[in-house]
């Protein structure tokens, strides 16, 4: 679904991605893990086009660069990491943006888009403030907010920048479940990057492990959440433990490294 060939992009003087080439199958959930700089979102932002970039990427089969705007929007749904949210605009006027792309042009959303809209919002528990302003949300719920935006979106390929860093534990849940159940049910594919190691590990089928800019390693997770590939690129210590599904759980060692 997604096709990533010797990927690489230079910010300012820096090469930040390095000659990174990756496959991505129909339904299948990536996550982009590597320590902070390592090149994650710059990754995801270059799938999307939006950084300039050397080397292939193709969604669906199809040369990304030859996409039009609109053709792009209705393949791959993203959700950046921080993006700016105008902040007197409503929760449900930004979630209903995600239906741009099947809105004609100078025409007005439909009755089916409006109720899409505010499925995604109900799943992710912000019904109640449909009516609130951007700009008087808390952190997380801001969070929830861009993500009902690329959900509403309902394209086949997710590109979610690190979804949960700001969701307390139950709200982390909620969101990597929707994810989940909407990859099963309607083949999404996913890429996310995701700090949280056990969390990656839980729900993605392969991790691939940025370092420096490079791609250090990419398979299932019991192959990429070891402790010498985690000791030498997080400079951390760790142990991990098979959870009770087999898949690994990373845990910190006190006093380490
Ligand atoms: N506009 C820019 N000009 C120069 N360097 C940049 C620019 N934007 C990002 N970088 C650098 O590119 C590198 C990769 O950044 P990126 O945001 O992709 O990292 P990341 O792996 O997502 O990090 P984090 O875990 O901290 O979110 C970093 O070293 C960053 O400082």
């Amino acid at each position: 679904m997604i096709g990533v060939s010797g990927l690489s992009v230079t910010l300012g003087e820096r090469e930040v991605l390095s000659d990174v080439t990756l496959q991505v199958r129909r339904g299948e959930w990536l996550a982009v893990i590597g320590p902070n700089g390592a090149g994650k979102s710059t990754l995801l932002k270059a799938v999307m086009g939006i950084v300039g970039h050397r080397g292939e990427v193709s969604i669906d089969e199809r040369p990304a660069a030859s996409l039009k705007p609109r053709a792009r929007a209705r393949l791959v749904a993203y959700a950046p990491q921080t993006p700016a949210l105008p902040p007197d605009m409503t929760v449900s006027e930004y979630a209903l943006l995600g239906r741009t792309p099947y809105i004609p042009y100078l025409g007005r959303e439909s009755r089916h888009d409006r109720e899409v809209t505010a499925s995604v919002l109900d799943r992710l528990d912000l019904s109640s403030f449909a009516a609130r302003r951007l700009g008087e949300l808390s952190g997380g719920e801001r969070q929830r907010v861009v993500l009902a935006r690329a959900l509403a979106q309902q394209a086949p390929v997710l590109l979610l920048d690190e979804p949960t860093t700001a969701l307390d534990l139950g709200h982390q849940q909620q969101v990597l479940e929707l994810v989940d159940r909407l990859r099963l049910a309607d083949g999404l594919t996913v890429v996310s990057t995701l700090h949280d190691l056990t969390v990656a590990g839980q729900y993605a089928d392969t991790l691939l492990l940025l370092a420096e800019g490079r791609a250090a390693a990419h398979g299932k997770p019991v192959q990429v959440l070891t402790g010498a590939l985690i000791g030498k690129h997080f400079d951390a210590h760790v142990k991990i433990e098979p959870g009770p599904d087999g898949r690994p759980v990373v845990h910190l060692i006190r006093g380490g490294p």
